[in-house]
């Protein structure tokens, strides 16, 4: 199988690859790098067939991380050997409060990959573009595949968000959770990743390693060290779970979908 996995920014691909390499039996071989129009990719190596995982760090929010994965996605599809997964992978915000705690330094997998501002604000309140008619705003990675890499990752399952703008308010946190009940992090680049991959009709997935909590703004509070080991080790629990579940145990009636 074929694995594309999507980061924002250079420190999160290479975390990625890191725990890819550390979980195949190369150890710390130096990975593979390879180029598709506009991007450079890195595949850990040797290449530890059947499963293949190239990691590319398109860059910050979901446009450059749809036009990433896009890209990527077509070159596969064109050279004959498409992907069969997309993980949006990288660090974000965690949500706490009464009933939920995506503590710093844990991970989160996503039951949805939700866009959380996609829509138009109205006298009445925010109005997703689904409920306006056009579009969706939300994609289901496949419930078997979550269970498998929150179980190998010791993650937690819930909805990620993905938002345009870093939530900065106490306020703005308790909306956007008002919103989607099920939000447990927020990040900025899944829903674009997700998008790409629904147009080449392959399921996807979101990964976030939490740097920080969902609020008030704390540059202080961050700790992008912390949040990069914690991805590490879900990408290599990723090819755990992956060799445990592999897409032929995906079942038909948990398959991913779009709404
Ligand atoms: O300046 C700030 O206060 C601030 C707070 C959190 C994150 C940022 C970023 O610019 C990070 C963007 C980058 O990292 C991901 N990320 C990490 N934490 C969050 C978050 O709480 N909300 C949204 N995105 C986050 C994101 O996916 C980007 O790739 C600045």
């Amino acid at each position: 199988m074929r694995v594309l996995v999507v980061t924002a920014v250079d420190a999160e691909r290479d975390a990625f690859v890191r725990g890819a390499s550390a979980a195949g039996p190369a150890g710390t071989v130096e990975p593979v790098e390879f180029a598709v129009p506009g991007f450079v990719l890195r595949r850990p190596a040797p290449v530890p067939e059947p499963l293949v995982i190239d990691v590319l760090a398109a860059g910050v929010g979901p446009a450059a991380a749809a036009a990433g994965a896009a890209t990527a996605l077509t070159a596969a599809a064109l050279s004959g050997s498409p992907y069969g997964l997309v993980v949006s992978a990288g660090i974000g915000g965690g949500f706490t409060g009464p009933g939920r705690g995506a503590a710093v330094g844990s991970v989160v997998v996503s039951d949805a990959i939700v866009a959380a501002d996609l829509g138009a604000e109205t006298p009445a309140g925010f109005v997703s573009v689904t409920d306006l008619g056009f579009g969706t705003v939300e994609h289901r990675p496949p419930a078997a595949l979550v269970r498998a890499v929150a179980e190998a990752a010791g993650a937690q399952r819930g909805d990620v968000l993905t938002v345009s703008t870093v939530t900065g308010t106490a306020e703005r946190a308790a909306a956007l959770v008002a919103a989607r009940p099920a939000a447990l992090a927020e990040a900025m680049e899944g829903f674009g990743v997700a998008e790409a991959a629904a147009v080449h009709g392959v399921p996807a997935l979101e990964i976030r390693a939490v740097s920080n909590p969902v609020g008030p703004r704390d540059r202080a509070a961050w700790r992008i060290g912390d949040a990069l080991q914690a991805l590490s080790g879900a990408s290599a629990a990723l090819r755990e779970a992956l060799r445990a579940a592999p897409p032929e145990t995906w079942s038909t009636s948990e398959t991913w979908s779009t709404s």
